[in-house]
């Protein structure tokens, strides 16, 4: 058993999916989508705690969705960006222990796969990821300048897990140095640690656009998400 705390990112805008509110406020089976995500992490024995950074403006909201959880909930103020979020959930991770970063928007992962993770990050970072699926291609105003091979290509997920002390640092340091990671794993890299990809699974999707709600839907109906 590796214990870990989770850091949730939950303090964006939503642009994409086009909503009047958070994104992790809309519902799937008339549960938000971010009590889905939490649930995942507060059935599992290994989560002693559970980081969620949200705008203050939101945190009452949050706190009533989630007041029913077991797992203790500590509650910090994201910012303007998803990795400035990450890195205020980090402050007030025990540097002692493995930390998980998880996307509030992705509320399908498996409890298989919060070990797997985190055992792998006991002395290095590892992240789920999947292959890519389609041809891809690199393209400039509308035209496609190479097609990139796709062997050694994979869509990055969450949760990524690192050692809570290394990624706390690494975090500090990009913002000393205004270097900005879409992900996690990325500022780890520009670091030149090591960061392990175990294959994920393609259930674990992010709620980003409106046809993702419909996936999600879908992927509830099969009963071992419920
Ligand atoms: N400043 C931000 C931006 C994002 N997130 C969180 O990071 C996760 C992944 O980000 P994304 O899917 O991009 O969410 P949004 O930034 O809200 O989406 P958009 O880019 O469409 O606005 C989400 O759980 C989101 O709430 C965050 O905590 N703080
Ligand atoms: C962290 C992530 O989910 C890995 O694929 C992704 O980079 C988040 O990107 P977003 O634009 O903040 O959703």
């Amino acid at each position: 058993m590796v214990r870990y705390t989770v850091v949730i990112p939950a303090a964006g805008k939503g642009k994409r999916m086009g909503a009047d509110e958070n994104k992790l406020m809309l519902t799937l089976q008339g549960k938000p989508i971010i009590v889905w995500t939490v649930e995942a992490f507060s059935k599992d024995a290994w989560c002693e705690r559970i980081v969620l950074a949200v705008r203050p403006e939101e945190q009452g909201w949050f706190e009533r969705q989630l007041y029913h959880l077991e797992t203790p909930i500590t509650y910090v103020t994201g910012g303007e960006e998803r990795q400035q979020s990450v890195r205020a959930g980090l402050q007030v991770v025990d540097p002692n222990g493995i930390v998980l970063i998880h996307d509030g928007a992705r509320p399908f992962v498996r409890i298989d796969q919060l070990h797997a993770i985190a055992e792998a990050a006991e002395t290095e970072g590892a992240i789920l990821a999947v292959p890519v699926k389609d041809t891809v291609k690199q393209v400039t105003a509308g035209q496609i300048k190479q097609t990139v091979p796709r062997e050694a290509l994979w869509l990055a997920q969450t949760p990524q897990a690192f050692p809570a002390a290394d990624i706390r640092a690494v975090h500090n340091q990009a913002e000393r140095s205004g270097f900005i990671g879409t992900d996690d794993a990325s500022l780890f890299e520009w670091a030149g640690k090591k960061v392990t990809v175990l294959t994920g699974d393609y259930h674990n999707i992010k709620m980003t656009t409106p046809e993702d709600l419909l996936f999600g839907e879908a992927i509830l109906t099969k009963e071992d998400y419920q």
